[in-house]
Order: structure tokens, then sequence, then C-alpha cells
């Protein structure tokens, strides 16, 4: 009998991608059991020899690890939607196949990109904190007053199926007009949220919330910077669930303590975890969350169950329910 492909998955994913490795009978699974990253040294001595790597997005997959690999390896699934960890021109290269899990979080992302806006916009953990703490001594009229959403534009970059569901979440608290800037129009996406295309100017001068969807790529790493934040209404709150490297954190922070932006929300920064002496959880007006957008039940299982249908269709040399086009 043929040996079964050689599949090493680097993180204790959940369970329902598990099964389906373990059941389909067509690889041999070796996993890092275990909430924290493997090493990475452990991990460039484990996927020697291997057929497939099913990573999370905190492993560099680079010309390093690929050639630590080797020959043999023929599909890299991520169970992540962004894949800036992927280095997708060495991939290509040595003939890689990548899967990656879009869709299956879009509604617990834009559901967590809502939560992170209200929290900001209205204050609430400075207001939690006031409660808790003694802070709260009786009703004022301007004590803990925040932004509205009722006649607010609401700026999107980066129009996609993420930015397209946090949209149509905010509808209903009365928005006045959706705007949104991308490399292209994209009228098919827009046209369900009615969002106008502007200049990433107009996005930063209109805007009331600016919510930033976009990939992290070349382009836009730090496109979120001083020239930005300098356009942008003192009353604005920016909101961020994409990736960390969108954002220069020095230029937000100055925008944040001199009062040029109103507020920040942020589920991502540079580095993750963010150390806890770092600058920004200084300030009252700006949130932080530990990368927890896709982070329901429901959702982290779909997208290990997805991320595993991936790596056998891949290995099977089929097509992959959720490929990545290299
Ligand atoms: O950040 C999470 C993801 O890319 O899935």
């Amino acid at each position: 009998m043929a040996t079964l492909p050689r599949v090493y998955v680097s993180r204790k994913v959940p369970p329902q991608g598990l099964d389906i490795l373990r059941k389909s009978g067509r690889v041999q699974v070796e996993l890092w059991d275990s909430d924290d990253p493997v090493p990475r040294q452990e991990l460039l001595k484990k996927v020697k020899g291997c057929d497939g790597l099913l990573c999370v997005l905190t492993e560099k997959i680079d010309a390093e690890l690929l050639d630590a690999a080797g020959p043999n390896l023929k599909v890299v699934s991520t169970m992540s939607v962004g894949f800036d960890h992927l280095s997708l021109d060495q991939l290509k290269k040595r003939g890689i196949r990548v899967g990656y899990t879009p869709e299956v979080l879009t509604d617990a992302v834009a559901e967590l990109t809502v939560a992170l806006l209200l929290s900001t916009s209205r204050r609430l953990i400075e207001a939690t904190h006031e409660a808790k703490t003694g802070g709260w001594g009786t009703w004022r009229t301007l004590w803990l007053c925040g932004y509205e959403l009722a006649n607010s534009t609401v700026g999107i970059l980066g129009l996609g199926r993420i930015g397209v569901a946090i949209a149509e979440r905010l509808k209903p608290f009365k928005v006045k007009k959706f705007i949104y800037t991308d490399v292209v129009p994209r009228p098919e996406l827009a046209e369900g949220i009615q969002a106008e295309f502007v200049s990433m100017d107009e996005l930063a001068r209109q805007s009331d919330f600016l919510a930033v969807c976009c990939a992290l790529t070349p382009d836009t790493q730090g496109i979120c910077n001083k020239k930005l934040f300098s356009k942008m209404k003192e009353t604005a709150i920016f909101i961020n669930t994409s990736r960390g490297g969108v954002v220069n954190q020095e230029d937000l922070y100055e925008a944040l303590s001199s009062g040029q932006i109103a507020g920040a929300g942020l589920d991502v920064t540079t580095p993750e975890p963010l150390p806890t002496n770092h600058p920004l959880y200084t300030l009252k007006n700006c949130v932080i969350l530990p990368h927890i957008a896709s982070a329901s039940y429901t959702t982290r299982n779909a997208m290990s169950a997805l991320a595993a249908n991936n790596l056998l269709a891949g290995l099977r040399g089929e097509p992959m329910p959720k490929e990545l086009q290299l």
C-alpha cells in the first residue's frame, strides 16, 4: 500500500477541522498540539518532507520554511482570510497551491467591527471603568458623551465582503451616507449598500467613522498615517479590524493624543501581542482588542473545517473550496 501524504498542522485548530483530516483516511496528520505557536526551529524540523501544511496567521511561510519543507510540499492551507504571513511569490515559484478561509468569517468579523465601533464611539470601556472605580458621581450633562451613528457618514477603506457586511449592519443605525475608497471602484459590491466611490482624501475629510477593511500588502503598508489623520475630522472615529501594518501607530498615537481625531478602536496592532507598556494603552480614547474579530465558536470551527477541506482537495489535485489565485 502506498504511504499516505504527510500533513503537519502547526496549531491545535478547532475540532471540526481536525476531525475532517483524521477521518478522511487520506493523510497522516502530525499536530502541534498546543494553543501557543510552534517554535520556529521546531516548525522548520517538522515540515521536512511534508506534502501539506495547515497553518495559522502567526507562522511566517517564507523561503526559509519552504526550503526546509523541501520538494514534497504541494499545499499550504492557512486558517485565515489574511495571507500577509505567506510569501506568495515564493509559493508560486515552487508551484505550491494555497488555500485560505474567506467568507466563513465575514459575519463574525463584521459583527465584532460594529461592537468595536460602538464601544469606541460611545466610550463603553471608559464608562464601565468609571462605574467600577467610583468615577460615577452623579448624572452629568456632558459626561462620557460620544458620537452617534445617526446622520453620520461612514467611510470604508478597502471595499470587499467584510466592508459590505459592516455597512449592512450599520445601515439600521440610520447612517446617512456610505463612502469608500479602493484601488478601483467596486460597483458590484457598492451598489447593494449605496456606497459612493471617493478618493482617499475625500474619505478622510468626509468620514465621521472610518473603518479599515483592506488587506495588508506592500501598497497598503502604513497608509493610515499622519497624512490621512491630519485630514480627518476632530470628531472622527477610526476603526481597524484588518491588519496592524496598515496603520502607522506613532502617527495614530499623535493624532489621538493631540485631539486631531476623537477615538480609535483597534482589533489588530503591530506587533501582536502589543506590549502592555505600549503608549496607545495609556489613551482613554483608544480601545484595543487582542485580534478577536473572527473569534466565535461557530466561525473558528468553520474556518478550521474549510482549511482542512482546502488541504485535502489540494493534495488530491482537485480544485480547493477556497483557493488563493497566485
Ligand atoms: O485575522 C484573521 C484572519 O485573517 O482570518
